[in-house]
């Protein structure tokens, strides 16, 4: 009896993008103070230079370059000083050879000049006369306009997640709003009859509810927002009421347990008796997680996870953590950080099927050492261990003591 389909995450995802279509990126303006770590929905462009004016960097005096070439506190330059530069109002000065104007840091140069002295450099005399100590060369002590960004550049593009410098280029160029991807809403779904929420006695044969609380923390994690359903019983009808409400409100449907071959095994069965094409892959060759589903119903992707916690936390990274990110409009590949680091005892896999491991980083004698973390996918405490996944490709019978490979934290 075959059981399940083998594919490839990659596979299956392609299974699912051919039935659902590019997934489209819905999309919200937003205050630049509600903006950190949202997704751009527009590519940013300057419609000005900034600075807007050459712009001094610290407080002293606006020269000529050449004026002070060869000044030293033996043969300081003598300048006449012609004014002060007040901050936020253009200059209406221009500055002749020989002369000099005080100037506060962020103050706006005056025409003819193309560098500041620093004021620790310089005595001024009572009959005006400045006495430049040492020399500056052209530019120096200014920001000249257009510097930070050029009129008409790109300065940020679609799909790229805003970071607190981001806003701060977006409000120098005069944004109050950003166009950002709307945040995908997830519909997290435990189900078992054996599965209770925390907050309550179990009895002997149940056990609590950790899914939820791992998913929604994924979901909110890789930039979604949690619609969190509870614990659903193995009752069909319950199921199906349950996940119509959530396909209704919701832009992806995760559900964990029930996603393998029992009888009490619901998960496809309620996925096929919801719509067209119900569901799409059943089965993956990845450990752990071989029993995921991937479906797809009212055009919107519905995914079985494995009960077991680290397959179902697993299989959320490979399969949901994409999804969400294509909602997104961000790379896939958003988020991912790898090292290298060494095996530190040999770990066996089955050729034709990935396998992630759980690894523990350990510094040896300047090197990363990846320890696995061995143990069932039920039990949630090597994940609570450990710092990240490694993965054993498919044509690989496992990794040796002492191989690199990459492990991508959590
Ligand atoms: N005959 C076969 N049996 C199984 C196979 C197989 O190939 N042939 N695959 C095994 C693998 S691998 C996995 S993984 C599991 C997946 O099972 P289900 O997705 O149907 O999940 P359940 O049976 O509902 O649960 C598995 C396990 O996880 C516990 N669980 C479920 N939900 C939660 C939750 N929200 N929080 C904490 N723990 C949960 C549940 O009590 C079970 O112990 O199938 C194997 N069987
Ligand atoms: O492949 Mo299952 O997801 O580990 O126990």
């Amino acid at each position: 009896m075959r059981l399940f389909d083998a594919r490839t995450v990659r596979d299956a995802l392609e299974a699912l993008k051919e039935n659902l279509g590019n997934i489209p990126v819905k999309s919200e303006e937003v205050l630049l103070l509600e903006a950190l770590n949202r997704v751009l929905a527009e590519d940013v462009y300057s419609p000005e230079d900034i600075p807007a004016f050459d712009r001094s960097t610290v407080d002293g005096y606006a020269v000529m370059a050449r004026d002070t070439f060869g000044a030293g506190e033996s043969m300081p330059a003598l300048l006449k000083l012609v004014g002060e530069i007040r901050m936020g109002e253009r200059p209406d000065i221009t500055l002749k050879p020989g002369q000099a104007v005080k100037i506060s840091t962020g103050g706006m140069l005056p025409e003819g000049s193309d560098a500041v002295v620093m004021l620790e450099y310089t005595q001024q005399f009572d009959d005006g006369t400045l006495v430049v100590e040492r020399p500056v060369a052209p530019g120096e002590n200014v920001i000249f306009r257009g510097e930070d960004v050029k009129e008409g550049s790109l300065v940020l593009p679609k799909g790229h997640t805003l970071r607190p410098q981001d806003l701060a280029v977006l409000a120098g160029i005069g944004r109050q709003k950003v166009r950002v991807a709307a945040l995908p809403v997830v519909a997290v779904i435990s189900t078992g009859d054996e599965v209770r929420p925390p907050g309550e006695k179990i009895k002997p044969g149940e056990i609590r509810d950790m899914n939820t609380y791992s998913l929604s923390a994924q979901v909110r994690k890789w930039g979604g927002i949690p619609r969190t359903y509870g614990v659903v019983g193995d009752d069909f009808d319950g199921l199906c009421r349950v996940m119509v409400e959530a396909l209704a409100s919701s832009d992806l449907v995760v559900l964990s347990g029930g996603s393998s071959v029992g009888s009490r095994d619901l998960t496809v069965k309620v996925i096929e008796s919801l719509g067209e094409p119900g569901v799409v892959v059943h089965g993956l060759a990845v450990k752990p997680g071989k029993p995921t589903i991937l479906g797809a119903v009212m055009g919107k992707p519905v995914v079985g996870l494995p009960g077991h916690p680290v397959s179902a936390m697993v299989i959320f990274e490979l399969v949901v953590r994409p999804l969400i990110s294509a909602m997104l409009g961000r790379p896939a590949n958003y988020g991912k950080i790898n090292v290298r680091a060494r095996v530190a005892r040999n770990v066996a896999s089955a050729a034709g099927r990935e396998d992630f491991i759980r690894v523990k980083l350990e510094e040896r004698d300047g090197e990363l050492w990846a320890k696995p973390i061995l143990g069932k996918s039920g039990l949630i405490s090597t994940m609570v261990e450990s710092d990240g996944l490694a993965r054993i490709p498919p044509e690989k019978l496992g990794v040796g003591e002492g191989e690199y490979i990459e492990v991508e934290l959590y």
